[in-house]
């Protein structure tokens, strides 16, 4: 058996294995799927090596090896899910016993997440797909009763996995018992094909994620062993008794994995789409400025900075904030496993908000690092377009943004009641008591200043959906109905939570760690930290002048102050998209390659194009020919 020692980057990007002859774009839907599964499966084999040396944990932070299948992959590896959820549900959802069990192959199994279906993503609780008991047999039978219940969209199940997680309903002795996850078996190890019972196939090309292998699963009458639920939370005993989770929502905890994930992953998004465009900013030059000299670098427009440094400044926001986040999350996991559920809906607020802002922003400013380069920014060998499609794919996986928004809302509407009761809230709320008690500070022009800004019209508009509701409620309307009637502006206090975390989170991590590092990173930290805070305060400017007492002049001088950072920041600019330190092969970029030979690039690939292969195209002769000649007068 090849055997690799720790892959470094050096190592995985030599083997000519992972090298493409002919740009992806140009391959068949077909041929893309083979040519991603010709390299996935060159690094599922590093990292089974790899994951053998560090034996994973459920709750260990994802190894930065995944980072460099990102780049080699180019587009999305089908072999993620089998990495992003099919272990993590079984290391957090099976008991210890079926761990061992379950993955005694460990990597000679592929296995996916399969929850959504054709007809429903977001209301698990509606999921058609049924796990019924069979006591006589000690087996669960697996059906999908309509169209609707196929399983649709996992990563993975169309043609690539042999195994997967399945979230059905449980129904034994007549009673059903809500959505839980069962380890299934879908292909046979040997020879791949579909095992008796299964409808499987791929759900056809997409906007992006088109080597995703999202795949279409069907159930007829498909037998498992009862023993295939994954009983960590829940039990079904070999007599049918059902043993019920201490808190049912655990069953949803792989998502919360991923979102907490996703922040992470986003400022890693963002961060390659910042380094091509500024690079990319620094070697063009278009136009002039005074104008009686050479044409400028488009990096020393000033509106080109305000376009490009706020990705900068959000790709460490996110860094910093999902390190957070992901602190937070190992603690809450360290608690259940000792029985307490206490910080769980906290939790579940924190990573719902932030996934949603984190992947909507990185979608909205990678488009922006794309417009800003002008038409070269619309190549395909930029990068910048597969980068917008694979971002803005997980504003809707893993829980589509309105949804979770609106999950994040129900916890801040409850906080606020607990507040009104007095009652003590967890540091990330505690400012709604704050508000209530009116115990708030006049504005101030300072991060700290707009940071308690923000959480001023967070606790503002939170007031204002709890009385809306109370109003809707008073009319009549039942509270779920009135819950509804709100909704606009439940979204918008989970936005303003989302955000005011995010600046909080990013300026006080920074200015906590600013006394370690030498006085020209922590200098510079801080102004991108300041940027990023100001940007949003003059984004919200028509809020903070609702909620807080923030004045015209004050705005002014935030203005001012802004464009002073835009200075600031512009001598360092290109350093600091260097220093996020993603090489060539894995930015995968004409446009952002750290020898700025971007017109070299460009026509070196636009080369590789099969249309260039010959001067004239055989459709020339086969139709055109016959045309013009026709109408040639
Ligand atoms: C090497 C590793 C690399 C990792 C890399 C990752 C990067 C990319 C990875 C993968 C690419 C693509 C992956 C995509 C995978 C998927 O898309 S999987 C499918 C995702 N689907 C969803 O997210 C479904 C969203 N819907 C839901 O979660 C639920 O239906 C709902 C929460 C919207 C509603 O659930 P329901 O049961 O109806 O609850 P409610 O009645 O609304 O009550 C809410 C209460 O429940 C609590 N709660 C809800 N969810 C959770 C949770 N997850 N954890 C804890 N608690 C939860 C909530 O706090 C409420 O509690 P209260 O009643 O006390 O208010
Ligand atoms: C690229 C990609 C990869 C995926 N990978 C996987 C995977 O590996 N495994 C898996 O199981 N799934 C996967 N999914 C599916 C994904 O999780 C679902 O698409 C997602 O959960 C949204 O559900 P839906 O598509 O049914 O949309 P819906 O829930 O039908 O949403 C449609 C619209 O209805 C609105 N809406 C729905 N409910 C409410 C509500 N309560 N209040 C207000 N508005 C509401 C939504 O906001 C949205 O605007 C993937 C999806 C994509 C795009």
């Amino acid at each position: 058996m090849k055997c690799y020692p720790v892959p470094r980057e050096n190592l995985v990007l030599s083997i000519d294995n992972l090298k493409d002859d002919i740009p992806e774009e140009y391959l068949s839907h077909k041929e893309c799927y083979e040519n991603v599964i010709r390299k996935g499966s060159v690094l599922y084999d590093i990292f089974s090596e790899l994951s053998k040396d560090r034996k994973h944990k459920a709750h260990q932070a994802p190894s930065n090896a995944y980072r460099i299948s990102d780049g080699i992959m180019q587009n999305v590896n089908p072999f993620l899910l089998h990495f992003a959820l099919f272990v993590p549900a079984i290391t957090n959802q099976a008991t210890p016993e079926q761990q061992a069990e379950f993955l005694k192959h460990g990597f000679g199994i592929i296995g996916t997440y399969a929850q959504t279906e054709l007809g429903h993503g977001t209301f698990l609780r509606g999921l058609e797909t049924t796990a019924t008991l069979d006591l006589e047999t000690d087996e669960f039978v697996l059906n999908s009763p309509t169209l609707t219940s196929y399983k649709w969209w996992p990563g993975g199940l169309g043609h690539t996995a042999n195994h997967c997680v399945v979230m059905a309903q449980l129904y034994v002795k007549g009673k059903c018992h809500g959505p839980h996850l069962f380890f299934v078996q879908i292909r046979d190890i040997e020879t791949h094909e579909p095992l008796p019972g299964l409808k499987l196939g791929e759900i056809g090309a997409k906007m992006g994620f088109n080597t995703a292998d999202n795949g279409f699963l069907g159930f007829h009458n498909f037998r498992i062993p009862r023993n295939n639920m994954l009983m960590k939370n829940s039990q079904v005993l070999k007599d049918g008794t059902y043993v019920e989770s201490k808190n049912e929502k655990l069953t949803y905890g792989s998502m919360v994995f991923v979102r907490v994930y996703l922040l992470s992953d986003m400022a890693y998004m963002l961060a390659r789409a910042a380094t091509i465009s500024v690079r990319y900013s620094a070697v063009r030059h278009q136009s002039h400025i005074k104008p009686d000299e050479p044409e400028v670098q488009i990096l020393d427009f000033v509106i080109q900075q305000h376009k490009l440094f706020i990705s900068i400044a959000t790709s460490h926001a996110f860094k910093i904030c999902g390190l957070w986040l992901w602190q937070t999350y190992s603690k809450v996991m360290e608690d259940i496993g000792k029985g307490s559920m206490d910080r769980l809906p906290e939790l579940h607020a924190l990573s719902c908000c932030l996934k949603t802002t984190s992947t909507r922003d990185a979608g909205w400013l990678i488009e922006q690092c794309r417009l800003a380069c002008g038409g070269h920014g619309y190549l395909m060998s930029s990068n910048l377009p597969s980068l917008y499609t694979t971002a803005t794919a997980a504003i809707t996986y893993e829980g589509e943004s309105t949804v979770l928004l609106l999950q994040t809302a129900r916890y801040l509407i409850k906080s606020w009641k607990r507040a009104m009761e007095g009652e003590s809230l967890p540091a990330t709320v505690s400012f709604l008591s704050e508000y209530f008690n009116k115990r708030y500070n006049k504005w101030e022009n300072t991060p700290k200043g707009i940071v308690d800004g923000l959480k001023l019209v967070v606790a503002g508009v939170t007031k204002m959906c709890a009385e809306s509701i109370q109003k809707h409620v008073s009319r009549g309307q039942q509270y779920e109905e009135a819950w509804n009637s709100s909704s606009v502006q439940l979204i918008k206090a989970s936005e303003a939570y989302s955000r005011a975390l995010l600046c909080e989170v990013f300026w006080f991590e920074v200015d906590k760690v600013s006394s370690t590092l030498s006085n020209n990173l922590a200098v510079v930290l801080k102004q991108l930290a300041e940027l990023y805070i100001t940007y949003w305060a003059l984004e919200k400017r028509g809020d903070l002048l609702v909620y807080t007492t923030i004045s015209k002049d004050d705005l002014d001088k935030l203005q001012e102050r802004y464009e002073e950072l835009l200075a600031l920041i512009r001598p360092n600019a290109v350093g600091l998209v260097d220093s996020f330190d993603i090489r060539d092969e894995i930015l995968c970029s004409t446009l952002g390659a750290y020898d700025g030979r971007v017109y070299e690039r460009m026509m070196e690939h636009a080369l590789k194009s099969p249309l260039n292969a010959e001067t004239v195209n055989q459709s020339f002769h086969k139709y055109m020919k016959p045309v013009i000649l026709k109408h040639k007068i």
